[in-house]
Protein backbone atom coordinates (compact mmCIF):
# COMPACT_ATOMS: atom_id res chain seq x y z
CA UNK A 1 0.00 0.00 0.00
CA UNK A 2 1.30 3.44 -0.94
CA UNK A 3 2.32 5.80 1.79
CA UNK A 4 4.14 8.78 1.84
CA UNK A 5 4.75 10.92 4.79
CA UNK A 6 2.91 13.89 5.14
CA UNK A 7 5.25 17.14 4.48
CA UNK A 8 3.75 20.34 6.21
CA UNK A 9 2.67 21.32 2.37
CA UNK A 10 0.46 18.29 2.13
CA UNK A 11 -3.23 19.04 1.48
CA UNK A 12 -5.79 18.11 4.20
CA UNK A 13 -8.11 15.87 3.42
CA UNK A 14 -11.21 16.72 5.08
CA UNK A 15 -13.54 13.52 5.09
CA UNK A 16 -17.58 14.96 5.70
CA UNK A 17 -19.26 12.44 7.20
CA UNK A 18 -22.96 12.36 9.27
CA UNK A 19 -26.81 11.17 9.63
CA UNK A 20 -28.79 11.13 6.60
CA UNK A 21 -29.83 14.51 5.75
CA UNK A 22 -27.61 16.43 7.97
CA UNK A 23 -26.41 17.83 4.72
CA UNK A 24 -23.48 16.78 4.11
CA UNK A 25 -23.48 16.65 0.49
CA UNK A 26 -24.88 20.64 0.33
CA UNK A 27 -21.72 21.52 3.04
CA UNK A 28 -19.58 19.91 0.49
CA UNK A 29 -20.86 22.03 -2.27
CA UNK A 30 -20.35 24.82 -0.15
CA UNK A 31 -16.81 24.38 1.22
CA UNK A 32 -16.10 23.47 -2.72
CA UNK A 33 -17.41 26.66 -3.55
CA UNK A 34 -15.49 28.71 -1.31
CA UNK A 35 -12.15 27.27 -2.19
CA UNK A 36 -13.01 28.18 -5.65
CA UNK A 37 -13.68 31.21 -4.92
CA UNK A 38 -10.48 31.85 -3.31
CA UNK A 39 -8.55 30.31 -6.56
CA UNK A 40 -7.59 27.34 -4.28
CA UNK A 41 -9.66 24.77 -6.02
CA UNK A 42 -9.89 21.43 -3.74
CA UNK A 43 -9.38 18.06 -4.86
CA UNK A 44 -13.12 16.33 -4.90
CA UNK A 45 -14.19 12.41 -3.96
CA UNK A 46 -18.02 11.05 -3.91
CA UNK A 47 -17.67 7.73 -1.78
CA UNK A 48 -21.48 7.86 -1.66
CA UNK A 49 -22.35 5.35 -4.45
CA UNK A 50 -26.11 5.74 -4.59
CA UNK A 51 -26.17 9.27 -4.81
CA UNK A 52 -28.29 9.52 -8.18
CA UNK A 53 -26.72 13.63 -8.95
CA UNK A 54 -23.65 15.34 -7.06
CA UNK A 55 -23.86 19.25 -7.03
CA UNK A 56 -20.43 19.65 -7.59
CA UNK A 57 -17.48 18.03 -9.89
CA UNK A 58 -15.57 15.76 -8.17
CA UNK A 59 -12.13 13.97 -9.25
CA UNK A 60 -12.51 10.47 -8.35
CA UNK A 61 -16.25 9.12 -8.24
CA UNK A 62 -17.41 6.07 -7.25
CA UNK A 63 -19.68 5.70 -9.12
CA UNK A 64 -17.38 5.59 -12.27
CA UNK A 65 -16.08 2.53 -10.42
CA UNK A 66 -19.02 0.58 -9.01
CA UNK A 67 -22.37 0.42 -10.32
CA UNK A 68 -24.74 0.12 -7.42
CA UNK A 69 -27.71 -0.86 -9.17
CA UNK A 70 -25.70 -3.80 -10.78
CA UNK A 71 -24.16 -4.59 -7.23
CA UNK A 72 -27.65 -5.14 -5.23
CA UNK A 73 -28.96 -7.31 -8.43
CA UNK A 74 -26.13 -8.95 -8.73
CA UNK A 75 -25.63 -9.77 -5.22
CA UNK A 76 -29.09 -10.06 -4.18
CA UNK A 77 -28.85 -7.09 -1.71
CA UNK A 78 -31.17 -4.37 -0.06
CA UNK A 79 -30.42 -0.97 -0.55
CA UNK A 80 -27.22 -0.75 2.63
CA UNK A 81 -25.75 -4.01 1.69
CA UNK A 82 -25.42 -2.43 -1.91
CA UNK A 83 -23.64 0.03 -0.29
CA UNK A 84 -21.52 -1.95 1.56
CA UNK A 85 -20.96 -4.41 -1.09
CA UNK A 86 -19.84 -0.93 -3.55
CA UNK A 87 -17.50 0.66 -0.84
CA UNK A 88 -15.99 -2.86 -0.32
CA UNK A 89 -15.62 -3.38 -4.48
CA UNK A 90 -14.03 0.29 -4.36
CA UNK A 91 -11.96 -0.16 -1.65
CA UNK A 92 -10.13 -3.01 -3.39
CA UNK A 93 -8.83 -0.22 -5.62
CA UNK A 94 -7.46 2.04 -3.06
CA UNK A 95 -4.15 1.55 -4.26
CA UNK A 96 -5.02 2.87 -7.19
CA UNK A 97 -7.17 6.01 -6.02
CA UNK A 98 -4.13 6.79 -3.71
CA UNK A 99 -1.39 6.73 -6.49
CA UNK A 100 -3.74 9.02 -8.15
CA UNK A 101 -4.35 11.35 -4.89
CA UNK A 102 -0.38 11.36 -4.62
CA UNK A 103 0.11 11.89 -7.91
CA UNK A 104 -2.47 14.97 -8.42
CA UNK A 105 -2.39 16.16 -4.97
CA UNK A 106 1.31 15.79 -3.19
CA UNK A 107 4.20 18.09 -4.03
CA UNK A 108 6.04 16.89 -7.29
CA UNK A 109 8.29 14.59 -6.19
CA UNK A 110 6.59 13.62 -3.00
CA UNK A 111 4.35 10.84 -4.37
CA UNK A 112 5.61 7.40 -4.18
CA UNK A 113 3.29 6.08 -6.04
CA UNK A 114 2.19 6.56 -9.73
CA UNK A 115 -0.87 5.60 -11.78
CA UNK A 116 -2.68 6.03 -14.95
CA UNK A 117 -5.54 8.56 -14.71
CA UNK A 118 -9.54 7.50 -14.50
CA UNK A 119 -11.39 7.88 -17.01
CA UNK A 120 -12.94 10.96 -15.30
CA UNK A 121 -9.81 12.65 -15.17
CA UNK A 122 -9.23 12.05 -18.59
CA UNK A 123 -12.66 13.43 -19.60
CA UNK A 124 -12.39 16.13 -16.81
CA UNK A 125 -8.61 16.85 -17.02
CA UNK A 126 -9.03 20.88 -18.95
CA UNK A 127 -11.12 21.44 -15.47
CA UNK A 128 -8.96 19.11 -13.25
CA UNK A 129 -7.20 20.58 -10.07
CA UNK A 130 -3.64 19.15 -11.36
CA UNK A 131 -3.75 21.99 -14.07
CA UNK A 132 -4.62 24.86 -11.88
CA UNK A 133 -1.39 27.17 -10.95
CA UNK A 134 -1.74 26.62 -7.32
CA UNK A 135 -0.97 23.47 -5.28
CA UNK A 136 -3.90 21.37 -3.81
CA UNK A 137 -4.70 22.71 -0.31
CA UNK A 138 -7.45 20.19 0.44
CA UNK A 139 -9.29 17.03 -0.79
CA UNK A 140 -12.95 17.05 0.01
CA UNK A 141 -14.35 13.88 0.27
CA UNK A 142 -18.01 13.43 0.55
CA UNK A 143 -19.31 9.66 1.94
CA UNK A 144 -22.38 7.92 2.19
CA UNK A 145 -25.63 9.03 4.23
CA UNK A 146 -25.58 5.67 6.03
CA UNK A 147 -22.85 6.56 8.18
CA UNK A 148 -22.83 3.56 9.96
CA UNK A 149 -21.96 1.91 6.34
CA UNK A 150 -18.96 3.88 5.96
CA UNK A 151 -17.65 4.40 9.55
CA UNK A 152 -18.32 0.64 10.93
CA UNK A 153 -16.94 -1.22 7.96
CA UNK A 154 -13.91 -2.70 6.79
CA UNK A 155 -13.94 -1.01 3.77
CA UNK A 156 -14.55 2.81 5.68
CA UNK A 157 -11.16 1.46 7.95
CA UNK A 158 -8.85 0.98 4.55
CA UNK A 159 -9.96 3.86 2.59
CA UNK A 160 -9.67 6.33 5.93
CA UNK A 161 -6.93 4.73 7.29
CA UNK A 162 -5.41 5.18 3.47
CA UNK A 163 -6.11 8.59 3.69
CA UNK A 164 -4.17 8.88 6.25
CA UNK A 165 -1.38 7.61 5.89
CA UNK A 166 -0.90 9.43 3.00
CA UNK A 167 -2.28 13.00 4.13
CA UNK A 168 -2.60 15.32 7.06
CA UNK A 169 -7.05 13.68 7.67
CA UNK A 170 -9.57 15.09 9.49
CA UNK A 171 -13.43 14.46 10.23
CA UNK A 172 -15.94 17.02 9.66
CA UNK A 173 -19.22 15.48 11.79
CA UNK A 174 -22.44 17.16 10.21
CA UNK A 175 -25.21 18.07 12.71
CA UNK A 176 -28.37 18.66 11.67
CA UNK A 177 -29.19 21.63 14.36
CA UNK A 178 -32.79 22.28 13.98
CA UNK A 179 -33.19 18.85 15.27
CA UNK A 180 -30.70 18.49 17.80
CA UNK A 181 -32.11 21.48 20.20
CA UNK A 182 -33.95 18.67 22.53
CA UNK A 183 -31.10 17.47 25.35
CA UNK A 184 -31.57 13.67 24.72
CA UNK A 185 -30.84 14.32 20.83
CA UNK A 186 -28.53 16.76 21.42
CA UNK A 187 -26.68 14.03 23.99
CA UNK A 188 -27.11 11.25 21.18
CA UNK A 189 -25.47 12.95 18.58
CA UNK A 190 -22.22 13.85 20.67
CA UNK A 191 -21.98 9.68 21.93
CA UNK A 192 -22.34 8.95 17.81
CA UNK A 193 -19.76 11.59 17.48
CA UNK A 194 -17.65 10.11 20.18
CA UNK A 195 -18.05 6.68 19.12
CA UNK A 196 -16.51 7.62 15.49
CA UNK A 197 -13.72 9.52 17.35
CA UNK A 198 -12.93 6.33 19.22
CA UNK A 199 -13.45 4.15 15.97
CA UNK A 200 -11.79 5.95 13.51
CA UNK A 201 -8.95 7.72 16.13
CA UNK A 202 -8.85 11.07 13.87
CA UNK A 203 -9.05 14.42 14.78
CA UNK A 204 -12.86 15.52 14.30
CA UNK A 205 -14.46 18.97 13.73
CA UNK A 206 -18.04 19.36 14.63
CA UNK A 207 -20.16 21.14 11.94
CA UNK A 208 -23.46 22.52 13.58
CA UNK A 209 -25.29 22.77 10.25
CA UNK A 210 -28.57 24.60 9.08
CA UNK A 211 -28.05 27.60 11.37
CA UNK A 212 -29.84 29.60 9.00
CA UNK A 213 -32.69 27.79 10.95
CA UNK A 214 -31.65 27.28 14.05
CA UNK A 215 -28.57 29.34 15.58
CA UNK A 216 -25.93 26.95 17.42
CA UNK A 217 -25.09 28.97 19.94
CA UNK A 218 -27.06 26.83 22.31
CA UNK A 219 -25.03 24.19 21.42
CA UNK A 220 -21.50 25.62 22.04
CA UNK A 221 -22.73 26.82 25.89
CA UNK A 222 -23.70 23.08 26.51
CA UNK A 223 -20.56 21.92 25.23
CA UNK A 224 -18.36 24.82 27.19
CA UNK A 225 -20.92 24.75 30.31
CA UNK A 226 -22.05 21.66 32.22
CA UNK A 227 -24.51 23.84 34.25
CA UNK A 228 -26.47 25.91 30.93
CA UNK A 229 -26.64 21.63 30.06
CA UNK A 230 -27.96 20.69 33.14
CA UNK A 231 -30.80 24.22 33.10
CA UNK A 232 -31.83 23.29 29.45
CA UNK A 233 -32.59 19.83 31.73
CA UNK A 234 -34.50 21.00 34.21
CA UNK A 235 -36.56 23.41 31.74
CA UNK A 236 -37.12 20.33 29.73
CA UNK A 237 -38.45 18.18 32.89
CA UNK A 238 -40.76 20.83 33.84
CA UNK A 239 -42.07 21.10 30.79
CA UNK A 240 -41.96 17.19 30.28
CA UNK A 241 -44.06 17.05 33.73
CA UNK A 242 -46.84 20.01 32.60
CA UNK A 243 -47.08 17.82 29.61
CA UNK A 244 -46.62 14.79 30.43
CA UNK A 245 -44.27 13.88 27.95
CA UNK A 246 -40.49 12.18 28.47
CA UNK A 247 -39.11 14.94 29.82
CA UNK A 248 -40.56 14.29 33.35
CA UNK A 249 -38.47 10.40 33.37
CA UNK A 250 -36.24 10.56 36.11
CA UNK A 251 -33.91 7.76 35.09
CA UNK A 252 -33.61 9.87 31.37
CA UNK A 253 -32.50 13.03 33.60
CA UNK A 254 -29.79 11.30 35.91
CA UNK A 255 -28.72 9.24 32.93
CA UNK A 256 -28.06 12.60 30.42
CA UNK A 257 -26.53 14.76 33.55
CA UNK A 258 -24.40 11.67 34.29
CA UNK A 259 -23.88 11.57 30.58
CA UNK A 260 -22.47 15.29 30.11
CA UNK A 261 -20.21 15.32 32.68
CA UNK A 262 -18.85 11.85 31.06
CA UNK A 263 -18.27 13.61 27.86
CA UNK A 264 -16.50 17.06 29.05
CA UNK A 265 -13.43 15.25 28.54
CA UNK A 266 -13.94 14.33 24.81
CA UNK A 267 -15.56 17.77 24.44
CA UNK A 268 -12.25 19.29 24.71
CA UNK A 269 -10.68 16.97 22.39
CA UNK A 270 -13.22 19.09 19.45
CA UNK A 271 -13.34 21.55 17.33
CA UNK A 272 -17.25 23.01 17.25
CA UNK A 273 -18.22 25.54 14.68
CA UNK A 274 -22.00 26.55 13.65
CA UNK A 275 -22.70 26.80 9.13
CA UNK A 276 -25.14 27.29 7.25
CA UNK A 277 -24.25 25.54 3.53
CA UNK A 278 -27.14 27.32 2.42
CA UNK A 279 -26.03 30.75 3.21
CA UNK A 280 -22.64 30.06 4.09
CA UNK A 281 -22.52 31.68 7.28
CA UNK A 282 -19.47 30.00 9.61
CA UNK A 283 -17.54 28.54 5.92
CA UNK A 284 -14.20 30.69 7.11
CA UNK A 285 -14.08 29.34 10.88
CA UNK A 286 -15.05 26.04 9.68
CA UNK A 287 -11.64 26.20 7.55
CA UNK A 288 -9.95 27.99 10.47
CA UNK A 289 -11.14 24.97 12.46
CA UNK A 290 -9.75 22.56 9.85
CA UNK A 291 -5.74 24.21 9.87
CA UNK A 292 -6.03 23.62 13.79
CA UNK A 293 -6.86 20.22 13.44
CA UNK A 294 -4.69 19.39 10.52
CA UNK A 295 -1.52 20.77 13.11
CA UNK A 296 -3.40 18.50 15.62
CA UNK A 297 -2.76 15.54 13.13
CA UNK A 298 0.64 16.18 12.89
CA UNK A 299 1.51 16.36 16.55
CA UNK A 300 -0.83 13.96 18.04
CA UNK A 301 -2.91 11.53 15.55
CA UNK A 302 0.27 10.94 12.95
CA UNK A 303 2.49 9.96 15.44
CA UNK A 304 0.67 7.32 17.04
CA UNK A 305 -0.68 6.25 13.54
CA UNK A 306 3.09 5.18 12.53
CA UNK A 307 3.40 3.56 16.15
CA UNK A 308 0.42 1.20 15.11
CA UNK A 309 1.82 0.24 11.83
CA UNK A 310 4.63 -0.75 12.96
CA UNK A 311 3.19 -2.12 15.91
CA UNK A 312 1.17 -4.24 13.40
CA UNK A 313 4.40 -5.04 10.90
CA UNK A 314 6.71 -6.35 13.97
CA UNK A 315 3.64 -8.22 14.63
CA UNK A 316 3.78 -9.88 11.08
CA UNK A 317 7.57 -10.25 11.37
CA UNK A 318 7.66 -12.46 14.71
CA UNK A 319 4.79 -14.17 13.31
CA UNK A 320 7.12 -14.90 10.67
CA UNK A 321 10.13 -15.88 12.67
CA UNK A 322 8.05 -17.84 14.41
CA UNK A 323 6.73 -19.89 11.32
CA UNK A 324 10.36 -20.93 10.83
CA UNK A 325 11.23 -21.67 13.74
CA UNK A 326 8.44 -24.37 14.23
CA UNK A 327 9.34 -25.97 10.29
CA UNK A 328 13.14 -25.52 11.80
CA UNK A 329 11.98 -27.72 14.88
CA UNK A 330 9.43 -30.42 12.37
CA UNK A 331 12.52 -30.89 11.02
CA UNK A 332 14.72 -31.55 13.56
CA UNK A 333 12.06 -33.81 15.59
CA UNK A 334 12.69 -35.96 12.16
CA UNK A 335 16.16 -35.65 11.90
CA UNK A 336 18.86 -37.86 13.69
CA UNK A 337 19.85 -37.09 16.91
CA UNK A 338 18.16 -34.15 17.18
CA UNK A 339 15.09 -35.06 19.24
CA UNK A 340 15.36 -37.23 22.68
CA UNK A 341 15.11 -40.96 21.88
CA UNK A 342 12.02 -40.20 24.91
CA UNK A 343 10.06 -38.52 22.39
CA UNK A 344 10.29 -40.92 19.62
CA UNK A 345 8.54 -43.35 18.28
CA UNK A 346 10.05 -46.76 17.36
CA UNK A 347 9.38 -45.64 13.48
CA UNK A 348 11.67 -42.40 14.14
CA UNK A 349 8.53 -40.83 13.89
CA UNK A 350 7.59 -38.29 17.11
CA UNK A 351 4.60 -39.17 18.48
CA UNK A 352 2.57 -35.87 18.39
CA UNK A 353 3.57 -36.10 14.63
CA UNK A 354 0.97 -35.88 11.83
CA UNK A 355 0.82 -38.89 9.74
CA UNK A 356 -1.30 -36.54 7.01
CA UNK A 357 -1.17 -33.50 5.49
CA UNK A 358 -4.50 -32.45 6.53
CA UNK A 359 -3.44 -33.38 10.22
CA UNK A 360 -0.62 -31.06 9.77
CA UNK A 361 -3.29 -28.22 8.67
CA UNK A 362 -5.29 -29.01 11.68
CA UNK A 363 -2.22 -29.16 13.62
CA UNK A 364 -1.30 -25.80 12.27
CA UNK A 365 -4.61 -23.82 12.44
CA UNK A 366 -4.81 -24.78 15.91
CA UNK A 367 -1.78 -23.63 16.76
CA UNK A 368 -2.86 -20.46 15.37
CA UNK A 369 -5.85 -19.80 17.01
CA UNK A 370 -3.75 -20.53 20.11
CA UNK A 371 -1.13 -17.59 19.21
CA UNK A 372 1.33 -19.83 18.57
CA UNK A 373 2.00 -19.60 15.12
CA UNK A 374 1.26 -17.30 12.25
CA UNK A 375 0.62 -20.47 9.92
CA UNK A 376 2.14 -20.76 6.30
CA UNK A 377 -0.11 -18.01 4.69
CA UNK A 378 2.29 -14.82 5.85
CA UNK A 379 5.17 -16.26 4.44
CA UNK A 380 3.63 -16.10 0.61
CA UNK A 381 1.90 -13.07 1.69
CA UNK A 382 5.62 -11.59 1.35
CA UNK A 383 6.85 -13.79 -1.12
CA UNK A 384 4.45 -13.65 -4.34
CA UNK A 385 6.95 -16.39 -5.53
CA UNK A 386 5.53 -18.58 -3.05
CA UNK A 387 2.10 -18.16 -4.25
CA UNK A 388 1.08 -21.75 -5.56
CA UNK A 389 -2.43 -23.19 -6.50
CA UNK A 390 -3.29 -27.09 -6.16
CA UNK A 391 -1.27 -28.45 -9.15
CA UNK A 392 1.68 -26.76 -8.42
CA UNK A 393 2.30 -27.47 -4.78
CA UNK A 394 4.60 -30.37 -5.56
CA UNK A 395 7.53 -31.94 -3.61
CA UNK A 396 9.64 -29.84 -5.43
CA UNK A 397 8.74 -26.88 -4.75
CA UNK A 398 7.86 -27.80 -0.51
CA UNK A 399 11.80 -29.10 -1.09
CA UNK A 400 13.23 -25.58 -2.20
CA UNK A 401 10.90 -23.90 0.38
CA UNK A 402 12.27 -26.03 3.41
CA UNK A 403 15.60 -25.04 1.73
CA UNK A 404 15.08 -21.46 1.82
CA UNK A 405 14.04 -21.39 5.76
CA UNK A 406 17.22 -23.57 6.47
CA UNK A 407 19.40 -21.13 3.92
CA UNK A 408 17.58 -18.23 6.17
CA UNK A 409 18.15 -19.63 9.67
CA UNK A 410 21.37 -21.35 9.32
CA UNK A 411 23.13 -20.45 6.73
CA UNK A 412 24.16 -21.76 3.24
CA UNK A 413 25.92 -25.15 4.82
CA UNK A 414 22.45 -25.87 6.85
CA UNK A 415 20.84 -27.45 3.88
CA UNK A 416 19.64 -30.69 5.04
CA UNK A 417 20.43 -33.87 4.57
CA UNK A 418 18.66 -36.94 3.11
CA UNK A 419 17.73 -37.94 6.65
CA UNK A 420 16.67 -34.59 7.85
CA UNK A 421 14.61 -34.23 4.72
CA UNK A 422 12.16 -37.10 6.45
CA UNK A 423 9.46 -34.48 7.12
CA UNK A 424 9.35 -33.03 3.40
CA UNK A 425 9.08 -36.83 2.40
CA UNK A 426 6.28 -37.86 4.42
CA UNK A 427 4.25 -34.75 2.95
CA UNK A 428 5.61 -36.42 -0.50
CA UNK A 429 4.61 -39.88 0.69
CA UNK A 430 1.20 -38.42 2.11
CA UNK A 431 0.75 -36.38 -1.34
CA UNK A 432 1.16 -39.50 -3.18
CA UNK A 433 -1.18 -41.52 -0.72
CA UNK A 434 -4.17 -38.93 -1.51
N1 LIG B 1 -32.00 25.52 5.61
C1 LIG B 1 -30.97 24.74 5.32
N2 LIG B 1 -31.16 23.57 4.74
C2 LIG B 1 -30.08 22.80 4.46
C3 LIG B 1 -28.77 23.19 4.80
N3 LIG B 1 -27.92 22.22 4.41
C4 LIG B 1 -28.66 21.25 3.86
N4 LIG B 1 -29.97 21.60 3.88
C5 LIG B 1 -31.10 20.80 3.37
O1 LIG B 1 -31.10 19.56 4.05
C6 LIG B 1 -31.54 18.53 3.18
C7 LIG B 1 -30.53 17.39 3.15
O2 LIG B 1 -29.33 17.89 2.58
P1 LIG B 1 -28.27 16.92 1.89
O3 LIG B 1 -27.09 17.76 1.56
O4 LIG B 1 -28.89 16.15 0.78
O5 LIG B 1 -27.97 15.95 3.08
P2 LIG B 1 -27.03 14.65 3.08
O6 LIG B 1 -26.54 14.49 4.47
O7 LIG B 1 -26.02 14.74 2.00
O8 LIG B 1 -28.08 13.56 2.72
P3 LIG B 1 -27.79 12.02 2.42
O9 LIG B 1 -26.49 11.90 1.70
O10 LIG B 1 -28.96 11.61 1.60
O11 LIG B 1 -27.78 11.39 3.75
C8 LIG B 1 -31.75 19.18 1.81
O12 LIG B 1 -33.10 19.47 1.66
C9 LIG B 1 -30.93 20.46 1.91
O13 LIG B 1 -31.46 21.49 1.11
C10 LIG B 1 -28.61 24.48 5.44
O14 LIG B 1 -27.51 24.90 5.78
N5 LIG B 1 -29.73 25.19 5.68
Amino acid sequence: MASTTPSTSSPVAVVCVGMAGSGKTTFMQRINSHLHTLNTPPYVMNLDPAVRTVPFDSNIDIRDSVNYKEVMKQYNLGPNGGILTSLNLFATKIDQVLGILEKRCLPAGAASTTSNPTPREQSTASAAPAQSPKPISHILVDTPGQIEVFVWSASGDILLGSLASSFPTVLAYIIDTPRTTSTSTFMSNMLYACSILYKTKLPMILVFNKTDVQDAEFAKEWMTDFEAFQAALRREQEEGEVEGGMGGSGYMNSLLNSMSLVLEEFYCHLSVVGVSSMTGQGVDEFFAAVKEKAADFERDYKPELERRRNAREKDKESKREKEVERLMNDMAVSGSGQTPASKRKPSGRCKDEPETVSEAEEASSDEDEDGMGGGMVDQDEDDPDAAHDGEEYDEEGLAQRYRQAFGKEGGAGSVPSGEDMSFAKYIQTASLNR
